[in-house]
């Protein structure tokens, strides 16, 4: 086995010791990931069937990874791996046993848009103050129930979480869980959390499915363990419960889902569990180089719930981290855009190679803003994804519609999309006779004639029985033939194609675009499932940290939230954003673990780098739609200083560091070796002026405050910014953008 050589000595021991249970909890880019990778590989090389190892990842993407990386050692057998995030999973696993618990075989999964909408459905119904009941709080209160396996029953009964919920002036909250849960039921829809809650459901009522998949899954693999909620901890619990081979990998201080119930204690509980428990250490950090692991060591130092760990870094020192400080968020932008391009082009790195990360998704815009000048192509992980488009969302709801009929919000959504003269008032009337006569809406709408006069309801049944006769076609055709028919039959792409505006244009592109992805996923030739209710479960299983590769082009600076970005790495790392408010969040801390929580995401942010980081701050930023000034982060001042420069934050004029490259630095600071870039040689005059560049010609000469000398050899013009190549005389040659670099023209 050759790739035991790709491993240091604990991490072949981790990968050896295949029985039994087995814990690493230990630092970032550590090699846990890489330790459970080619754990698995040799489980396969001993000769285990793939078919009964069960690995469980953060993100789809990381499923992915990790199996091209066994198929490399084993070959094509790792396909046939259980490999995926615990929703993903699980929901298959509920799909062959929906009948058990009484939902459909093709019930839906409710996005959250879908759950919010139907919480603002109830509340309205109940006539409840949609101020005080907000979808978004009243959610998280029955999220945080069901992740803890609190079941309607039992939290309308348990007087603890009454008390909580009066005391919080929101006595109701049981009563909507109540309501929702039961018309999610009678939808044949789960939410997500329910794809968890049902799963231990399952097990628990049937002894004999349970016992079923522990016969499958002889091994049991969790990464990112520390992210587990309780009720996920029990379904491994379970599941492992008779071979007892389970390990799982994770790092207490790159918890960062405690607002969405993951539990730390689920660590301590694993080693009370099974006090056979074998524990590996990992050490040696392999991603990022010394000063990046010393400063991100530096700040979880100050956490005091925290298991202690070393880590090192045995690669170089690598440049100090860069501190950089703006006047405005468009300004940030523009300076961490440059900072980019100049990077890109000095040291001929790939546009892959640098990732923005930010605490919140709209912080994105400014971001885009800048590298959309500079003609840096980027792509956004998460945001307001694809899926969660009007017109896509429109279209998907016919397809779920034709897949399980009971889906109430997507009934609502399109029985008058396009309008089929059906108004707010017939469907208020179709909701209460639903409500009164104890149907799903379904039913009422395909029985109408019995409900409501001829006329109102003929064009009712008339919808109804086109989704029937929809029905019908996906059960003989694939995904794509049955989606192509419907989103012309049901009027969508008339009605979109004949909305000429730019707007209307690109939402008739992005129908063809989901077609063409629908395509896609049927010529896929390893896929057995072409149905439309199989490509519906996979979208529907797309998270916040899943990009649609597929359409990924060339080379992209990746943007996404710290939270979309735990497990990944890229050479260089830009935390965007450090100031007080905003990162440490606001909205998040009211307490000192909620601090914590928030240094262990920027634990994590720090530890995502592995050549080099840059944090930035502004001074000032829009927010809610006003100026605000900003004052930056105490976590900047965390980092012990000797790993930080703070060359772009020393200005004492804030125009000044306008790409300015201000070369004072911190007189407390032990300076740095100068940077290779920098023509040593020289020194600007005292009174450099920038020339207006806008008639640069090749041949000329010209000086830059940290080049030096050079002579201009070729310029390009691309959408109206032009970018200078010189031959500097002791750098070499640069590109640099003429609308920033600051150039005398000398001849
Ligand atoms: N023994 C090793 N030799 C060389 N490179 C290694 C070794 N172990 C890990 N690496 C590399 O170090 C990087 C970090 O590894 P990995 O992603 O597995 O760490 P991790 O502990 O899972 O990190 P995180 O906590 O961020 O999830 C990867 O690029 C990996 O390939
Ligand atoms: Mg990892």
């Amino acid at each position: 086995m050759d790739y035991l050589k790709l491993l240091n000595e604990s991490q072949a021991a981790a990968v050896m010791q295949t029985e039994g249970p087995c814990m690493i909890i230990a630092g970032a880019g550590s090699g846990k990931t890489r330790v459970l990778t080619y754990r698995i590989a040799n489980l396969l090389e001993q000769g285990v069937d793939p078919f009964n190892i069960l690995a469980l990842t953060f993100t789809n993407k990381a499923a992915r990874e990790m199996r091209a990386r066994i198929e490399k050692v084993v070959g094509p057998e790792a396909k046939n791996l259980w490999m995926g995030t615990f929703h993903s999973i699980f929901a298959r696993i509920l799909r062959s046993e929906a009948d058990k618990i009484g939902f459909p075989r093709h019930f839906t999964i409710y996005d959250t848009q879908d759950s919010k909408t139907l919480v603002s459905q109830i509340v309205k119904e109940l006539d409840l103050d949609d101020k005080l009941y907000k979808p978004g709080m009243v959610l998280g209160r029955i999220s945080a129930a069901k992740n803890k396996l609190i079941s309607v029953q039992q939290y309308v009964n348990d007087p603890v979480i009454r008390q909580d919920d009066e005391a919080a002036l929101r006595p109701k909250i049981g009563v909507i869980y109540q309501q929702y849960a039961s018309r999610c039921f009678k939808a044949g829809a789960m939410d997500f959390d329910d794809l968890l809650f049902n799963t231990n459901v399952l097990f628990k009522d049937h002894p004999d499915v349970l016992n079923k998949y522990q016969n499958i899954f002889k091994f049991v693999m969790v990464d990112e363990y520390q992210d587990t909620n309780y009720s996920q901890y029990l379904i491994t619990r379970k599941l492992a419960a008779k071979d007892r081979n389970i390990c799982v990998v994770g790092d207490d201080a790159q918890s960062i889902y405690a607002f969405r119930g993951a539990d730390i204690q689920n660590i301590l509980n694993f080693e009370k569990d099974y006090p056979e428990l074998q524990v590996f250490k990992l050490e040696q950090n392999y991603r990022s180089t010394k000063n990046i692991v010393r400063a991100a060591n530096s700040v979880i130092k100050n956490n005091k719930a925290q298991l202690r760990k070393d880590v090192f870094s045995d690669n170089e020192d690598g440049t100090l981290i860069e501190v950089i400080k703006a006047s405005s968020d468009n300004e940030e932008g523009k300076l961490v855009a440059n900072s980019i391009y100049e990077d890109k082009m000095n040291l001929h790195l790939s546009y892959d190679d640098f990732a923005i990360l930010y605490r919140t998704n709209a912080q994105s815009r400014a971001m885009e803003e800048a590298l959309r000048k500079l003609n840096i192509k980027y792509k956004i992980v998460g945001g307001l994804s694809f899926y969660q488009r009007k017109e896509i969302k429109d279209l998907v709801a016919y397809l779920r519609l034709t897949v399980n009929p009971n889906d109430e919000q997507a009934l609502r959504r399109v029985i008058n999309y396009p309008k089929r003269g059906i108004g707010d008032t017939t469907i208020s009337k179709l909701i209460n006779a639903a409500e009164e006569s104890n149907h799903t809406l379904w039913e009422v709408v395909s029985n109408a004639n019995s409900f409501l006069a001829t006329r109102i309801a003929n064009p009712i049944e008339g919808f109804a029985e086109q989704i029937k006769s929809y029905a019908v076609l996906a059960a003989k055709e694939d995904a794509f033939e049955a989606a192509k028919f419907i989103a012309k039959n049901s009027g969508m792409i008339e009605e979109l194609y004949s909305d000429k505006s730019i707007e209307g244009l690109s939402r008739y592109e992005n129908i063809q675009e989901l077609l063409n992805g629908i395509k896609e996923y049927v010529d896929d030739p390893e896929r057995e499932d072409k149905s439309l209710a199989a490509f519906l479960q996979d979208i529907a299983l797309v998270t916040d940290a899943d990009t649609k590769d597929a359409k990924d082009e060339g080379e992209t600076v990746t943007l996404m939230t710290i939270h979309s970005a735990k497990g990944l790495e890229f050479r260089n790392v830009y935390i965007v954003g450090m100031e007080e408010n905003l990162f440490p969040s606001q909205m998040m801390i009211t307490s000192r673990a909620d601090l914590e929580e928030e240094r262990r995401l920027f634990y994590v942010a720090i530890t995502r780098a592995e050549k080099k980081l840059v944090l930035s701050y502004a001074t000032s930023r829009y927010q809610w739609g006003n100026l605000r000034s900003c004052e930056k982060s105490r976590f900047l001042d965390e980092i012990d200083p000797q790993y930080v420069d703070f060359k772009f934050a020393a200005s004492p004029n804030p125009g000044e560091s306008t790409f300015g490259h201000v070369l004072e630095r911190r007189s407390n600071l032990i300076p740095p070796a100068p940077r290779k870039t920098v023509a040593k040689g020289y020194t600007p005059p005292a009174d450099f002026q920038p020339s207006d560049t806008s008639n640069l010609a090749t041949g000329q000469r010209v000086e830059h405050p940290k080049f030096g000398y050079g002579t201009v050899t070729k310029l390009e013009t691309q959408q109206g910014s032009t970018k200078a190549i010189i031959q500097f005389e002791e750098v070499g040659e640069k590109t640099l953008l003429l609308s920033f670099a600051k150039l005398r023209v000398l001849t």
